[in-house]
């Protein structure tokens, strides 16, 4: 599935578990060798009463606690399953609610509330005021990119102003900044341009994954971001290089609201011992035998 161009594997684990080693995840994520995806994605059963649980891992293999435009992708297919327009999903950030947005294929997610504490981020040492932080960064010659606002979405973001998201080769300044001593769990990196009150221009170099076309909780970083330095208002069009994302930081209980597109690319089954990979046939084409 892709959520603007982000994609994933998505895994079904619920009857019959799923669990792979590093060296399976790396072999699938692999674009040229393997199937390639920026996330791959096993639903689980739910231990909280949700329609289930969503474990992520990078395409580097490492597990993480959020994805937006994944959670916006399974919330879809267990809307679809419970012909339902509501969906509860658990991850290791907490209980994340999505909903039919009123238009085919469009979903909202309840992202949750941002996190601004140094300790939540997390960061290695202690910043007051974490809407820009002074960061040491050697070889890079751009002060611009020495003090990047800092939000946790259930996983760590940073997030650089700058006049124009293109004037940077984001591919290598990525990996420095997703690196710099000052984020323990590492962070992922974003690029954003406010162009109005009510719009950004975002790139993200995502934790393990490298350069992503979307990336949700980085469209909620960077919203919060934004309005919380008075850049913008709280609900601002956030343009990815794969797309648009509304998001909405709501002042009556702080949650954060991401409304997007969800795609299916294909289905198919994954041999467990050798992963050889057997695809359906496109609905088309069943239809049609049918
Ligand atoms: N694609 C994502 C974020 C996935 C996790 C991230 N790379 C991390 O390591 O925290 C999204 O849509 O939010």
């Amino acid at each position: 599935m892709n959520g603007l161009g982000n994609d994933f594997l998505v895994f079904d684990a619920r009857r019959d578990p799923v669990r792979l080693t590093a060296d399976e995840i790396l072999r699938l994520a692999d674009r040229k060798t393997g199937i390639g995806f920026d996330q791959m994605i096993t639903l689980e059963p739910s231990g909280a009463g949700a329609d289930a649980f969503m474990r992520i891992h990078n395409a580097d293999s490492s597990e993480v606690s959020a994805c937006g435009n994944a959670t916006r992708c399974v919330g879809w297919l267990l809307m679809q399953e419970k012909d339902s327009a509501a969906a509860t999903i658990e991850t290791r950030a907490g209980l994340l609610y999505a909903s039919d947005a009123g238009e085919p294929e469009l979903i909202t997610v309840d992202m949750g509330e941002p996190k601004f504490d140094w300790r939540d981020i997390p960061l290695a040492e202690e910043f007051h005021d974490t809407r820009a932080i002074e960061l040491q960064i050697g070889p890079i010659d751009a002060p611009i990119l020495h003090s990047p606002a800092v939000v946790n979405m259930g996983n760590p973001h940073a997030i650089f102003w700058v006049d124009d998201v293109e004037a940077y080769d984001l591919a290598k300044l990525g990996p420095m900044l997703e690196h710099h001593p000052i984020f323990p769990e590492r962070a992922n990196i974003s690029l954003a341009q406010v162009t109005g009150p009510d719009s950004l221009i975002l790139k993200v170099w995502e934790r393990g994954a490298g350069l992503t076309r979307a990336c949700g909780t980085g469209a909620c970083a960077a919203a919060v971001a934004a309005a919380r330095t008075r850049r913008t208002g709280r609900r601002v069009r956030v343009t990815l290089p794969g797309g648009d994302l509304v998001i909405t930081w709501r002042e009556s209980d702080n949650h954060v609201m991401m409304t997007g597109p969800v795609e299916t690319d294909f289905t198919g089954t994954i041999d467990r011992d050798t992963l050889a990979v057997t695809l359906d046939p496109p609905a088309s084409v069943r239809g049609a035998a049918e």
